[in-house]
């Protein structure tokens, strides 16, 4: 088992870089080393990160394998289509270096979607930063830990398919749901967006309604949740994916349904979820009659699911909460961390969110 580690985190001055330096702040064994920007370098990570006081006397170094070069583990938080680069060329610096890629660039192992979603070379497939992801004809998840465990490379997914996936593959494991007749709408926190300005990002656009965002089926999440969906025993996947960003810094609601296969006792849906997460130390399946909120969420590492059965439409619902910054990202990719390094699997994240 390896104890103590070194981290440099790049990408620090943006949203998913800052979230996992605040984790890691937290966490006993880890020792931050490098903090790097693009823009940014040469200044202080206090500006950037008012809230990580420890933190802020801490000048940006710039993105480079010199940089970023001699830590135990590098955190890529970096643009999609950055970290490609970044990783092959500290792969020829420090083969054991762990390195955690928090974008896009390493999820998909087909390559032909990786093009059709993102439309460049496609740098690789890694292993995949989810340990709750259920394997065909698992109840608990298992082989994706083992997965995990030692390897030097995780591929951190993507926020909304964390929601998705932990909401809807217990049914697709236990083979009682419809794969190819899914439909997930979220509500999604602006924090998901990155800093980077867009006009309709503005405060004084964005704080008094809701908007759809990547609708009719192009959204580059619809891909990724598609294969873990395969993973946990689909054939085939056929998902209809609406985001929706509503006025929150951080959250995301991801409501799911499925269509229930013909004759399936009811009765079968809530043992599925009950099965799959009973032993999860962060996913909770809620008491019946009670509904995830991201509120309960924020500052943890926590995924709140519920499911019911709506008779009349013959869908199983469900409902996930996370946040989409700690459980939808830095905090997934410490837990998926901690199993690469040999830790225990919860050490330094946090169980509990702020509220209100
Ligand atoms: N925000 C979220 O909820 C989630 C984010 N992610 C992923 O994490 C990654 C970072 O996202 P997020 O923190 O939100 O984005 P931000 O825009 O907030 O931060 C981006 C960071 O990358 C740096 N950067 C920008 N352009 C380049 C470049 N060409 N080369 C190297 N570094 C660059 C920026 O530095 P500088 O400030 O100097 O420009 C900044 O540190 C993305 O891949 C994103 O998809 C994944 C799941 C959820
Ligand atoms: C509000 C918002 O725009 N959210 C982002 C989520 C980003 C994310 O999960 O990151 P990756 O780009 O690394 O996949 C979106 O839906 O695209």
């Amino acid at each position: 088992m390896r104890m103590s580690f070194t981290v440099a985190v790049a990408g620090a001055s943006g949203y998913a870089g800052g979230e996992m330096l605040r984790l890691l702040l937290q966490h006993p064994e880890a020792r931050i080393g490098a903090v790097t920007a693009h823009a940014n370098a040469g200044t202080h990570l206090g500006e950037h990160q008012p809230h990580l006081r420890g933190l802020a006397d801490r000048v940006l170094a710039p993105t480079t394998p010199d940089t970023l070069a001699g830590h135990d583990v590098v955190v890529l938080a970096l643009p999609h289509g950055a970290s490609g680069a970044v990783a092959a060329e500290l792969a020829q610096r420090d083969a054991g270096t762990v390195v955690v890629d928090l974008g896009a660039d390493h999820r998909l192992s087909d390559a032909a979607d990786w093009l059709a979603y993102y439309g460049s070379e496609h740098a690789g497939t890694w292993p995949y930063g989810l340990p709750e992801l259920l394997h065909a004809g698992e109840r608990t998840a298992a082989a994706q830990r083992a997965t995990l465990a030692g390897t030097t490379r995780i591929a951190v997914p993507g926020c909304n398919v964390t929601a998705v996936t932990l909401g809807l593959q217990p049914g697709v494991a236990a083979g009682i749901v419809e794969p190819t007749d899914l439909v997930a709408v979220l509500a999604n926190g602006y924090s998901g967006a990155g800093k980077s300005l867009k006009p309709h990002l503005l405060a004084s656009e964005g704080l008094g309604m809701a908007q759809p965002y990547a609708v009719g089926g192009s959204h580059r999440h619809i891909p990724e949740i598609a294969q873990n969906l395969r993973t946990a025993g689909a054939p085939d996947v056929t998902l209809s994916f609406t985001p929706t960003l509503v006025p929150m810094a951080r959250g995301i609601l991801a409501t799911a349904t499925a269509r229930l296969v013909p004759g399936t006792d009811p009765a079968a849906v809530r043992s599925a979820w009950e099965s799959a997460y009973a032993d999860e130390p962060f996913v909770h399946l809620l008491p019946e009659g009670q509904w995830p909120t991201t509120a309960a969420t924020l500052g943890a590492n926590t995924a709140l699911v519920q499911v019911a059965v709506d008779e009349r439409a013959g869908r199983v619902v469900t409902v996930t909460a996370i946040d989409n910054l700690v459980k939808g990202t830095a905090g997934g990719a410490l837990q998926s961390l901690n199993l690469a390094l040999g830790l225990p699997e919860t050490l330094g994240l946090p169980l509990d969110g702020v509220a209100p």
